[in-house]
């Protein structure tokens, strides 16, 4: 139940991101549509056909988002635009503003490719637009900077990539903690605090859930409904703390006797109930014996007293027809049957 909360946190953080990065695709193709028109407007052909590629580019990032998956979104929107930012360092844009597009590029890929994986990119891609900047013109004739601009545009670049760094890492962090805060909170909503087992509530959203599933599989379900015996004259000999103490301790008898597919919930005050997928009455009926003998053979230490208890079991298992609520109330009367006829027995 709580994996699933998590899941659900982490599953709105991707619809988020989707998002943005749709968002991303229809600015890209948006401005690049534009500087294209105005590039056609100006006769200068190979910049527009370069733009077209690239708000085509921008705009199949938008379809594959809705038809594949965000990554291939992001690779497409991040490699397009550093493509698009060579060209435009290497071929100065109009009148030389080319090479300043390129401090999108930065707080783009950390947002889009993550902290670690933004910087290595982010890296790779200055040290290209050092190569094509300081490309001898004899090699491959490229816009001329002067030095004093092409110093300026990198230390600008990489102080715009510390501060894009800075504050994609502080949302991380940020993210992190709401994440880690939700589960804890989620943890204190669903388990009791005294045993650590679940809660009645925790315990009733599992009942739910298996209703539903064996609703479809028709597997059998079974629960006890276990009580322990004269625990209050447990309380009035040794006190209350001696009496935490049991309930504690026979959350790890209930805990070491049956599977981890099983949930044990603290339903009541000194009732437990002991949710069992995929077991008939008969097979839980072992089950519950073999709890029975381990409470009764398990000795509680508290100070300097030994303390013995034992408990009653109620069995009870659900039919295609019946509610969670008459399960659980089959389950008490069988307890009840079980204190007459004695106490420290499984019925049936
Ligand atoms: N120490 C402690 N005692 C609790 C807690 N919750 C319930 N109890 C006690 O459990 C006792 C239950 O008493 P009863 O309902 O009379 O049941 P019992 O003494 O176990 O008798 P039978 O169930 O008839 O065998 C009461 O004394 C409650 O105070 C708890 O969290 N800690």
């Amino acid at each position: 139940m709580l994996a699933s909360i998590n899941d659900q946190s982490k599953s709105n953080g991707n619809l988020l991101h989707a998002r943005v990065i749709k968002l991303f695709s229809l600015v890209g193709a948006s401005i690049t549509g534009g500087m294209c028109l105005l590039s056609l407007l100006g006769n200068n052909n190979t910049l527009t056909l370069i733009l077209l590629v690239a708000c085509t580019t921008y705009l199949i990032a938008l379809f594959s988002l809705k038809k594949f998956n965000i990554k291939v979104s992001a690779i497409i929107i991040i490699y397009s635009l550093y493509l698009l930012m060579f060209y435009l360092v290497f071929s100065g844009g109009v009148a030389q503003t080319g090479p300043l597009w390129i401090f999108i590029v930065a707080p783009v890929s950390v947002y889009v490719l993550g902290f670690r994986l933004g910087l290595i990119n982010l890296a790779i891609f200055l040290c290209i637009v050092c190569i094509i900047m300081f490309l001898p013109q004899h090699l491959v004739a490229h816009e001329a900077y002067t030095p004093e601009f092409k110093l300026r545009l990198i230390l600008s670049f990489l102080t715009m990539t510390f501060l894009s760094a800075l504050y994609e890492y502080s949302s991380m962090q940020f993210y992190r903690n709401v994440l880690e805060l939700s589960a804890k909170y989620q943890q204190l909503a669903m388990s009791d605090p005294l045993t650590k087992l679940a809660n009645r509530r925790n315990a009733s959203a599992v009942l739910q859930q298996e209703k539903a599933r064996i609703d479809r599989n028709h597997e059998p379900l079974s629960v006890l409904l276990c009580d322990l015996d004269h625990f209050k004259s447990v309380n009035d000999k040794y006190g209350h703390n001696a009496g935490d103490m049991v309930l504690m301790e026979l959350a790890k008898v209930f805990t070491d006797n049956v599977r981890q597919q099983d949930c044990i919930a603290r339903w009541g005050g000194e009732e437990f109930l002991v949710i069992l997928p995929q077991t008939s009455a008969e097979q839980a009926g072992i089950i519950a014996e073999k709890i029975r003998l381990s409470v009764q053979n398990h000795t509680i230490h508290f100070l300097k007293h030994q303390i013995q208890v034992t408990i009653s079991i109620g069995i009870s298992q659900l039919t295609e027809d019946e509610t969670i609520d008459e399960l659980i109330n089959n389950a008490d009367k069988c307890l009840y049957q079980a204190k007459t006829l004695g106490r420290n027995r499984v019925h049936p």
